[in-house]
């Protein structure tokens, strides 16, 4: 086991489905995954290992936020061999033509995290998406006629804000919602040269106030799940 994963080596598959909220881990591997196996329960965390479509693949709960997130990547790809890995989280839309449960893929990732910039003072890291597995997602949602848009998210160090102008601002830039992982799930791949997506659904819309369940956040987003899953497999 890893200081916060319960696995023992192997039982963690090299494709990985990667939600914030560890009861979504649990919906994913009971709704998708064939005989899934849970793996992990340290801190709540929760892991399951099932196949889906007769491929061996793992699910793990991250957090919220890009400390947390980083914890579970540098374990999933240091200590169990993880090459692939697919966050399918939620997102907040900064912009009129991005709405509520539409998909987000994120083909790059701002921070305003000094998680990154810690590691390169002199340089803005460019955290981007892999673009195999960025190009596969988009297709696998094109053909399934799911709403899906492909850009930059902000991955925000804060969910709780007094101004969030500049917030707003980069949505005049183009960039398509925020969230609070992926910007360090793209920095850690690149640094140990494996794969990895951000897929988002909108859980709410910064602008208009709309917004989704936790109930729903939990257990729904079923187009993502596909997505993500169809992805992780489509490659082998
Ligand atoms: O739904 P998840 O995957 O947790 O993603 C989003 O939701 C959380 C905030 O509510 C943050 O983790 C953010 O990135
Ligand atoms: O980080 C996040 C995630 C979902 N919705 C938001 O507004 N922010």
């Amino acid at each position: 086991m890893s200081v916060h994963i319960g696995a023992k080596k192997g039982e963690i598959a090299d494709k990985i489905l990667l939600p914030g909220d560890p009861l979504r881990a649990k919906y994913i591997a009971e709704t998708f995954l064939e005989d899934p196996k849970c793996y992990n329960e340290v801190r709540g965390m929760l892991g399951y290992t099932g196949t889906y479509k007769g491929h061996k693949i793992s699910v793990q709960g991250t957090g919220m936020g890009m400390p947390s997130a980083a914890i579970y990547a540098n374990e999933l790809i240091r200590e169990y061999d993880v090459k692939k890995l697919m966050r399918v989280g939620t997102c907040g839309a900064i912009r009129k033509d991005v709405h509520v449960r539409d998909l987000v893929l994120a083909q790059a990732a701002a921070t305003n995290s000094a998680i990154i910039r810690k590691d390169f003072p002199n340089f803005d890291f460019p955290q981007i998406a892999d673009f195999n597995l960025l190009t596969t997602a988009y297709d696998i949602a094109k053909e399934k006629g799911f709403n899906i848009h492909v850009g930059n998210v902000l991955s925000n160090d804060t969910f709780y804000s007094d101004d969030n102008s500049d917030v707003f601002k980069l949505g005049e830039y183009g960039v398509l919602g925020v969230e609070m992982e992926a910007a360090v799930l793209y920095y850690l791949a690149a640094k140990y040269n494996v794969q990895a997506l951000a897929l988002m659904t909108v859980s709410d819309h910064m602008i208009t106030g709309e917004e989704t369940t936790s109930e729903e956040r939990q257990t729904t987003f079923n187009d993502m799940m596909i997505v993500g899953l169809e992805t992780l497999i489509k490659e082998d």
